[in-house]
């Protein structure tokens, strides 16, 4: 392959610097056992949940190094946590979500900062090209990880930067990382009130210190619903492969965005009921006898093929762009909440929370989600929300890689 010659850009850069260093012989694996658990606590700050669409990279910045790193060491942690610790953006793609920082939090009798960073999945390479561009080959023996990556992409942090992943479950990760946050954070939890009321809705802080039993609905790429019923005991009861990735993906289709915030956006503008059709379209009313209300939407997207007098071509023509996009929003949302209340249903759980990147910057799907589980329920469930919404999982393996040194 030609070498990327593109002057300025992140990847020319990485190539360039890479050209320079790559004599540089990279470092044996050492102290680690057939897991990847390392007794040598020098570098394993970072925990990773390597996702269909999303990576998401937690860095615990420790206040002081760990005496038993060495100077050449306590040099490049020094320069890799600048570069992490002063930066907001990482190229186009990486960013750091600075209002999720949390301070003063304590891992393994060392206090210190959390720093919350995403990137798309399909920027590996390059990750892994900056990441031995910053020294970390010569550096890190071990980075906890989860999520499919954590698999898919073991072989490559073996080759490109020396790194030996420790892997740890996904759902294990969720769990471990959703309890040791809202324990750290009193307003993690919340749920909406009024969700149907705009001028009414508002976010309300939610105790979450007795949770047990409660739903999880992880909406991710595609869905996972599991039921917890201790700190440790859970299963997994449902999932859909209709998920955030569907909601993205068909709405660049129907569209033409480019990015899960322009999609956001879109919707925020658009009507759904000029996409869809409702129960008074097909009733001129209320379905009373069966508590369906007019406004409910009896059919996604199927006002585009049929609308009272108007023909089925023009009522494509004039759906906007914004409403194509309110409406893939709405048809997504409203089926996973529908199986979110059957999980809760079969389980006899009441209380769901909903986590995943999927409801980042989203509050229209939050609002949809917290009305359709008190609605349909008389009141009886309740939709909550967790402001780390996507990082439960790479907090999570972090800790267990910790919990694991220890004991
Ligand atoms: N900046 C973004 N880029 C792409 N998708 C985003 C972004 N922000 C939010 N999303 C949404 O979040 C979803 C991914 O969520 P998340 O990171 O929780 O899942 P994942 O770990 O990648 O997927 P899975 O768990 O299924 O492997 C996307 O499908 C999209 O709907
Ligand atoms: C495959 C996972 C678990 C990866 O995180 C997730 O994308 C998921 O739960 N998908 C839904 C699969 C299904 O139950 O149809």
């Amino acid at each position: 392959m030609a070498p990327h010659s593109c002057k300025g850009c992140l990847r020319g850069i990485i190539a360039e610097r890479m050209a320079m260093s790559s004599k540089e012989k990279p470092m044996e694996v050492n102290g680690t056992d057939e897991n990847g658990i390392d007794d040598n606590p020098s570098m394993p700050w970072f925990g990773m949940d390597i996702g269909g669409t999303l990576c998401k990279l937690v860095y615990f910045e420790p206040k002081d190094l760990p005496k038993s790193e060495t100077t050449s060491e306590v040099e490049t942690l020094r320069n890799i946590r600048r570069y992490l610790t002063k930066n907001s953006a990482y190229g186009k793609t990486g960013h750091r979500d600075i209002h999720l920082q949390m301070e003063n939090v304590t891992i393994r009798g060392l206090e210190g900062t959390l720093h919350f960073i995403r990137f798309p999945t399909n920027e590996m390479k390059n990750f892994l090209a900056l990441a031995k561009y910053k020294g970390m080959a010569k550096l890190v023996t071990t980075v906890c990880a989860t999520g499919g990556g954590a698999y898919k992409f073991e072989d490559d942090f073996k080759r490109e930067v020396n790194m030996k992943l420790a892997k740890f479950d996904e759902f294990d990760s969720l769990l471990t990382g959703l309890h040791y946050i809202d324990r750290h954070n009193p307003t993690e939890c919340y749920y909406w009130s009024n969700p149907t009321e705009e001028s009414k809705c508002n976010k309300v802080k939610y105790d979450f210190s007795s949770p047990y039993p409660f739903l999880i609905v992880n909406i991710g790429s595609g869905v996972s619903v599991l039921a917890v019923y201790s700190a440790t005991n859970y299963k997994r009861v449902s999932g859909t492969s209709i998920g955030g990735g569907t909601f993205l993906g068909l709405c660049c289709l129907l569209t033409g965005c480019n990015s899960f915030e322009e999609a956001i956006e879109l919707a925020a503008e658009g009507d759904n009921t000029n996409v869809d059709k409702l129960v008074k379209d097909i009733y001129g009313g209320d379905y009373a006898r069966f508590g369906l209300p007019g406004d409910l939407v009896a059919s996604s997207f199927s006002a585009l093929c049929s609308f009272g007098q108007m023909n089925s071509k023009d009522r494509r023509n004039k759906a906007t762009r914004q409403d194509l996009a309110r409406a893939t929003l709405v048809t997504i949302t409203n089926n996973i909440g529908s199986i979110a209340r059957m999980c809760a249903i079969q389980e006899k759980i009441k209380r769901v929370v909903f986590v995943g990147n999927f409801l980042r910057v989203n509050p229209i799907a939050m609002k949809l989600l917290a009305y359709a589980m008190d609605y349909w329920s008389n009141g009886t469930m309740k939709a909550l929300f967790l402001e780390h919404e996507g990082y439960f999982g790479a907090v999570g393996c972090l800790l267990k890689y910790h919990e694991a040194v220890e004991s």
